[in-house]
């Protein structure tokens, strides 16, 4: 089962500051909403409120339509909250996984069956007799994440739960993640400062910057057609260059054209471009002139640092030849891997490049 959570006016003061200020969200029954914030945004504040752990300063939150304080310890024994850093007992894993599922009054027989799943699960059944607080990070938050599942909550708030793991860890526990949640109606909150995280978890993602909401909507749109240069940058834009987009319509860098058009008025705007939108051509092309800085090796491809009317970083296929440093190059964005986005103030409405 999930529930619907709601969030109406939502505005927290911390140390005499506005941390967070939150119109209205709805998260439906089941859904998976990812925030996605840099540090300092207000995420965690976020769910510590959803969890009311703390009450809002001023507006409303509610789970099924009733507010956490209302609801007392039978609506919050709905809600699971994994902590950024995991928060175990010095007890042995095992009994750390039991404990909340004997404050729900599990019947004690079925206890042990319960937790020991929920640790086969997170891959985590041969540390049940291990103290929890000897564990390493990694495996801590395994356990912390097995504990929240085990109960089976309506509601499941995730604090960067995979912050501390290598690359590779990551990846391994978030599929292990999407696997335990694959099948459950759990509503999800889960916040993370990672775009690949957040589009591989949510459905729907909500750019939180400042303590306010900049754009939420499905994965693909955010990563695709971003509000602002805060939000490109959020989601994992390599590029962030000063444009100009011309009466015609053409996207121009440093008077050179991008390969981009834009529907609008003229004016200044923010081209935002995956570093794998950036087409590199010989000089005499179109294009934006550029000379070849530096180039290295990266995963999958050639790291290719630019100078020029804006420093630029391209992304070559490993499987291409790359420029060699001092090379003149044309340099173009792909339209279908780039985002024009109106610089704040400018006569300019939001849209994807033509
Ligand atoms: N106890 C506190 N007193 C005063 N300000 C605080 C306190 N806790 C957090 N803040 C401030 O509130 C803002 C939001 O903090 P929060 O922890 O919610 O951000 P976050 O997005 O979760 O960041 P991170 O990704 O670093 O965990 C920050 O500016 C932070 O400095």
């Amino acid at each position: 089962m999930g529930a619907e959570l709601s969030v109406r006016g939502l505005r927290h003061v911390r140390g005499g500051r506005v941390v967070l200020d939150v119109g209205a969200v709805d998260v439906a029954d089941g859904a998976r909403l990812c925030v996605l914030g840099p540090n300092g945004a207000g995420k965690t504040t976020l769910l510590r409120l959803v969890a009311a752990v703390e009450p809002p300063r001023q507006g409303r939150i509610t789970i099924d339509g009733i507010s956490p304080r209302d609801g007392g310890v039978a609506l919050r024994r709905r809600v699971a909250y994994v902590t950024q850093r995991p928060a175990l007992l010095s007890t042995s894993v095992l009994r750390n996984v039991e404990l909340p599922l004997r404050w729900r009054k599990m019947p004690k027989g079925r206890r042990g069956a319960v937790a020991a799943a929920a640790l086969e699960r997170l891959r985590v059944a041969h540390l049940a007799d291990r103290p929890a607080t000897a564990l390493s990070g990694g495996e801590q938050q395994r356990v912390s994440l097995a504990r929240a599942l085990a109960v089976d909550p309506d509601v499941l708030l995730l604090d960067e739960p995979a912050a501390g793991l290598d690359a590779q860890s990551r990846t391994a526990f978030l599929a292990d993640l999407g696997r335990a949640l694959a099948g459950r109606a759990t509503t999800v909150v889960h916040v993370s400062h990672r775009p690949e995280e957040a589009m591989l978890l949510a459905d729907q993602v909500m750019a939180l910057l400042d303590g306010r909401v900049h754009q939420i909507g499905p994965p693909e749109v955010l990563t695709r057609r971003p509000v602002d240069a805060s939000v490109a940058a959020l989601v994992g834009y390599d590029n962030l260059v000063d444009a100009y987009v011309e009466a015609d319509g053409a996207v121009t860098v440093g008077g050179a054209p991008s390969g981009l058009t834009r529907h609008g008025p003229a004016g200044p705007a923010t081209a935002a471009v995956f570093g794998n939108g950036v087409r590199l051509a010989p000089a005499d092309g179109p294009g934006i002139p550029m000379r070849v800085a530096q180039v290295a090796p990266g995963p999958g491809h050639w790291t290719v640092a630019l100078e020029g009317a804006a420093p630029l970083l391209a992304k070559v296929p490993l499987d291409h030849p790359p420029p060699a440093p001092g090379d003149r190059v044309a340099a173009a964005f792909a339209p279908d891997l780039s985002a024009v986005l109106p610089k704040p103030g400018a006569p300019t409405r939001p849209d994807t490049p033509r």
